[in-house]
């Protein structure tokens, strides 16, 4: 018996957490995506990076399930995306979109509950340890002498912080992410992402985000994904990826790299296009 479930636990190891195959996808008459590869391994973090209008948001939609492609394959841990419910999928996949709470009148504490639904049976009670998880968030993120105000009374970066919140009492095994930093000043964009390595590093998520800073993208993931006019352009490593000549191909701009001085990874400084 152990030996049989020990190789039965083999098998499902090498399994990708996510593999999509060929993806296609259009809009009316517009292909938005064409021929799209792309696997994820459990613990990876990958960036999604690429100008304006090529496909990254598309393409997140798709891997969670919320558009279904024209053409191609999408696999959640070995299963095609479209064979899981909605509740069994949303004990797989979160996803926190860029704005990811609107300021309604709603508690801290009962917005991040919210997150529990996918644990909840038709009477809506918890069949894990909801309340437990929920207090333990709260502090983790700094969130405690916050849960009773009103999410319409938090700025937006406390909101983006109960956001994070919501996912993560979620227990996600793949974390989406469209373009998470965007309404946060240089601290919170550092806050929130240590946020997320750390929350990595202790439960080996994978995570999937769209980022448009690139430098941030160099700093955290893993591996980048770059996408231009709905193709895919290089997929690989930070250093591999970020390299001038590729930025210049990707963005159509002349970037400065240079190295990070304590990371020891690219990074890009901006250079006037006219003098
Ligand atoms: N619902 C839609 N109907 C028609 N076209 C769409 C729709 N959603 C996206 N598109 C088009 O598909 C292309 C890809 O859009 P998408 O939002 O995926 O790009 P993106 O890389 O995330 O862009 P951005 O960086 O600007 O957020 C764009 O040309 C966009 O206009």
């Amino acid at each position: 018996m152990t030996e049989n479930f020990d190789h039965q636990s083999e098998i499902s190891s090498t399994v990708p957490v996510v593999e999509a195959r060929a993806l296609r996808k259009e809009y009316s008459q517009f292909t938005a995506l064409d021929d799209i590869h792309f696997t994820a391994e459990e613990g990876d973090w990958w960036g999604i990076v690429g100008p304006n209008g090529s496909g990254k948001s598309t393409l997140l939609h798709l891997l969670s399930g919320i558009l279904s492609p024209n053409q191609g394959t999408i696999h959640i841990k070995g299963k095609p995306v479209q064979d899981y419910s909605r509740k069994e999928l949303s004990r797989i996949i979160a996803v926190l979109q860029q704005d990811g709470l609107p300021e309604i009148g709603y508690s801290v504490r009962d917005v991040v509950a919210m997150g529990r639904y996918p644990y909840q049976d038709w009477l809506g009670r918890d069949q894990g340890f909801g309340e437990e998880k929920i207090e333990q968030v709260l502090k983790k993120l700094d969130l405690t002498s916050l849960a009773e105000r009103r999410l319409d009374e938090l700025s937006g970066g406390q909101r983006q912080r109960v956001a994070l919140a919501k996912v993560m009492v979620q227990e996600p095994e793949i974390l989406l992410l469209d373009e998470p930093t965007t309404f946060l000043d240089v601290r919170y964009q550092l806050q929130f992402m240590d946020l997320l390595a750390h929350w990595q590093q202790s439960t080996g998520i994978t995570i999937i985000a769209v980022l448009h800073d690139l430098n941030l993208a160099s700093l955290y993931c893993n591996y980048l994904c770059a996408l231009k006019e709905g193709q895919l352009f290089l997929q690989g490593t930070p250093a591999e990826v970020l390299t001038e000549e590729n930025i210049r191909g990707l963005f159509e701009i002349q970037p400065v790299m240079v190295q990070h001085p304590d990371h020891h990874i690219p990074q890009f400084l901006l250079r006037k296009q006219q003098e």
